[in-house]
């Protein structure tokens, strides 16, 4: 059993939505005030594009904010399913387009050749990660930790002392290049975004036991070191 963090609960989410991206966005320009720059690390999937539009409208000093994402699909920028794409299209706009961007993606033909170079890329990233968004999956992932990944692919993100790993999810499209978990808790906070009554039984679910192996979203609930505020609307 996982010892609950601070969760938080909304009616609806333009109500969760306009909560984070203010807090978010205070968080930030605090980073900034204090040490010069920002990081604030994002996720894919569907979850976040309101609360990244509302975070664009935010105005603080984004060209001060570097920005990267926790996983992205091995696919040029332009494909659909590609998260450079969907930040890009729904985040770098409005106030933030001065933001500084890095995307994980690169030119080499896999995420196993390209890690080095993704690595390279967030050198300039000031660390700890100020603030980091994660969504979560029906089958418990975050980041690109997915549970039906090869074992040693799993084991890898969820030790790996690199920044970045490679992974081939088993029932997922495309490779991916993620975060590793280590990357991930060296953050000052993390905040996971769900919506809905499924994603709350997942969650419920992670809290009730703690094989990682299984639900991956585990490995962030379960540990004390970085602060995990759960953001939940119906
Ligand atoms: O690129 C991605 O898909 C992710 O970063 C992934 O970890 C995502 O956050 C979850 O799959 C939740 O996705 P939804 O928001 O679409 O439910």
């Amino acid at each position: 059993m996982i010892k609950e963090t601070v969760f938080k609960s909304f009616d609806n989410k333009e109500a969760l939505e306009a909560q984070l991206a203010e807090r978010i966005a205070n968080q930030l320009q605090d980073a900034v005030d204090a040490r010069g720059k920002a990081s604030l690390i994002v996720s894919g999937g569907s979850t976040p594009l309101k609360l990244f539009e509302l975070l664009s409208k935010k105005a603080i000093d984004w060209s001060d904010v570097f920005i990267t994402l926790a996983d992205e699909r091995w696919v040029s920028p332009e494909h659909g399913d590609s998260n450079e794409r969907l930040v890009r299209n729904n985040l770098l706009k409005n106030r933030a387009a001065s933001a500084k961007f890095r995307g994980l993606k690169n030119m080499y033909s896999s995420p196993e050749e390209g890690c080095a170079m993704a690595i390279e890329q967030l050198g300039s990233f000031p660390t700890p990660f100020d603030v980091v968004v994660l969504g979560m999956g029906n089958d418990g992932h975050t980041c690109s930790w997915f549970p039906c990944a090869a074992d040693a692919e799993l084991d890898n993100a969820l030790t790996s002392a690199e920044l970045c790993v490679a992974v081939t999810p088993g029932n997922a499209p495309h490779s991916r290049i993620s975060l590793s978990k280590s990357a991930i808790l060296a953050s000052r906070q993390i905040y996971l975004h769900i919506v809905g009554e499924q994603k709350l039984e997942v969650y419920r679910q992670a809290l009730a036991s703690e094989d990682t192996r299984e639900m991956p979203i585990r490995a962030v609930l379960e540990q004390h070191k970085t602060p995990v505020d759960v953001y939940w609307s119906a």
